[in-house]
């Protein structure tokens, strides 16, 4: 059994075994599982705390959904790559203000398409033709208006229902609001917006907790040099353990116990499970005693979808000067959606984005296979595209270390799951996007949790001891903010 701290703690509990190594100073120790942003923000506030921290991360990489490529000469996101909500109450404005991260921001509040005002798109049907901006705009207006009576569904109903079927409701109730021919194609498309920003298909989604989430101001910048100087900044001076899958965690005696793949044991007073929702939901790490139903019922209940990014590099910029391409169809299925870096970076990229069903039958295919479906999209709005130098393709839902792409609101399911799944079990605390009631699916919500659980978790192995003045809070820190570098080309 590997002791990694340097507490005395055991010693004056009387918790020493005999293979655990001897323990001197008073630090009280914790493990993180899982070196995403929840569990780099948890290990840095307690380690800034004066605890003992081991950080426990299965890939050979640090960072989890974000994950910034530099294969291509600079750098482009698998992962996240919006900051959504440009402005100083967002827990990562100040430390992205002192970093001096440029960001370009693609939307202000408000729009109907979440990440991105309308006037940043050209939207082509499949044979090529550009839809006339006018008819985009009044289709917005339209899905808009479509969306309000949804709302009313949802007064009407106590059961909850998908949006899929709250839109189905609409649409017998208001005929007028069923629209045919292209103009049915672009209303699919703002339907595929939707479901991209969640996930999911929307017949998955929860009609009663759809827009539960709290949407910061200041609209969403791209961070024009990726997300990883975050991570990194936020690692610096960490005990960081790369290439360690925890496969199992057992509780005893106000301790921790907490075994990695090839059978090291590492033991502390507590630890922090920072770990995908879909890695939870997997049981590939098994807890003693097991958890609470109440926990087990939020892991299981709370949805997982899936988004992918297919990058693809090429020589020439041959597009609208655009932020977003987008290829309307007959179902929101066959929609989809190019995100143009050149607007941002200057670089000649488009992130190819699907979510959902999409999304899924993409990863059953090769990484070759991907971009060239990508590509095939593409064609059909610019039949003169030039082929692609170079592509990267992410496959989050398959991904063992993560298994899935960001939490949703599944059909029928309360949304205080979120708090559930946070709220901790003995010197067990919970991190991570899905612990997030009101930023869930962010990185600034993992970051947020990742600094909550930490919290909670010095109040709770400080108060065991009487300790508590001992050591500094990891919040309230000085959030003296250095206003964002914000630009829109
Ligand atoms: C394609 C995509 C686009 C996105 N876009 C945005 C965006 O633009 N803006 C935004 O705010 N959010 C976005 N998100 C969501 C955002 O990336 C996540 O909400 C956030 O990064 C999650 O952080 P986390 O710490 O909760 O989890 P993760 O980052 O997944 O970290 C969990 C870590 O646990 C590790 N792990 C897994 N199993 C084990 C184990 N058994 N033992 C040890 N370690 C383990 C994983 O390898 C991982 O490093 C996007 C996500 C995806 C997938």
């Amino acid at each position: 059994m590997d002791s990694p701290f340097k507490s005395n703690h055991q010693l004056r509990r009387g918790l020493c075994c005999a293979n655990v190594e001897k323990q001197q100073g008073r630090s009280p120790s914790v493990i993180v599982i899982g070196g995403g942003m929840a569990g780099i923000a948890a290990a840095r506030a307690l380690h800034d705390a004066s605890f003992q921290v081991v950080l426990l991360e299965s890939r050979e990489r640090l960072g989890g959904r974000i994950h910034t490529d530099y294969s291509f000469g600079f750098p482009v996101d698998l992962g996240a790559s919006w900051l959504h909500g440009v402005c100083k109450e967002n827990p990562l404005a100040p430390l992205i203000g002192k970093l001096g991260l440029p960001l370009y921001r693609t939307s202000e509040d408000n729009s109907v398409l979440y990440d991105h005002d309308l006037e940043s798109y050209a939207l082509f049907d499949m044979d090529g033709n550009q839809v006339p901006q006018e008819l985009v705009a009044k289709i917005g207006e339209t899905f808009e208006v479509i969306l309000e009576e949804t709302n009313k569904v949802r007064d009407e109903f106590s059961e909850d229902m998908s949006i899929l079927r709250a839109l189905k409701i609409v649409f017998e109730r208001k005929p007028e609001l069923r629209l045919e021919g292209l103009s049915h194609k672009v209303l699919q498309w703002y339907l595929c917006r939707l479901e991209g920003w969640f996930a999911a298909d929307a017949d998955a989604i929860s009609l009663k907790c759809w827009d539960q989430e709290v949407l910061l101001p200041g609209g969403h910048g791209l961070m024009v040099r990726g997300y990883q100087p975050v991570i990194n900044t936020l690692a610096k001076g960490l005990d960081i353990r790369l290439g360690h899958r925890v496969t199992k965690i057992v509780r005893q005696h106000n301790e921790v116990k907490v075994t990695v793949e090839n059978g090291k044991t590492l033991v502390a007073d507590a630890a922090i499970v920072a770990v995908p929702l879909g890695v939870l939901k997997s049981k590939s790490i098994h807890f003693e005693p097991k958890l609470p139903d109440w926990k087990e019922a939020a892991i299981s209940d709370i949805g997982v979808g899936i988004e992918n990014k297919i990058i693809l590099h090429f020589k020439n910029v041959f597009w609208p000067n655009v932020e977003f391409l987008g290829v309307v169809a007959e179902t929101s299925y066959g929609c989809s959606y190019f995100l143009n870096l050149h607007k941002a970076t200057g670089r000649p990229v488009l992130v190819y984005m699907p979510a959902g069903q999409l999304a899924k039958d993409i990863e059953k295919m090769s990484d070759e296979a991907a971009a060239n479906f990508a590509f095939m999209q593409l064609k059909k709005i610019l039949p003169d595209a030039s082929s692609p130098i170079q592509y990267l393709v992410s496959r989050w839902g398959t991904d063992i270390n993560t298994l899935g792409s960001y939490s949703y609101d599944a059909v029928g399911k309360p949304h205080d799951l979120y708090e559930r799944l946070r709220v901790p079990v003995d010197n067990l605390f919970f991190a991570g996007e899905a612990t997030s009631m009101l930023y869930t699916g962010s990185v600034h919500g993992a970051f947020s949790t990742g600094m909550m659980a930490a919290e909670d978790c010095r109040m709770r192995v400080l108060e065991r001891y009487g300790e508590l003045d001992l050591f500094q809070p990891v919040l309230g820190e000085d959030a003296s903010v250095i206003p964002l570098q914000i630009s829109r080309l």
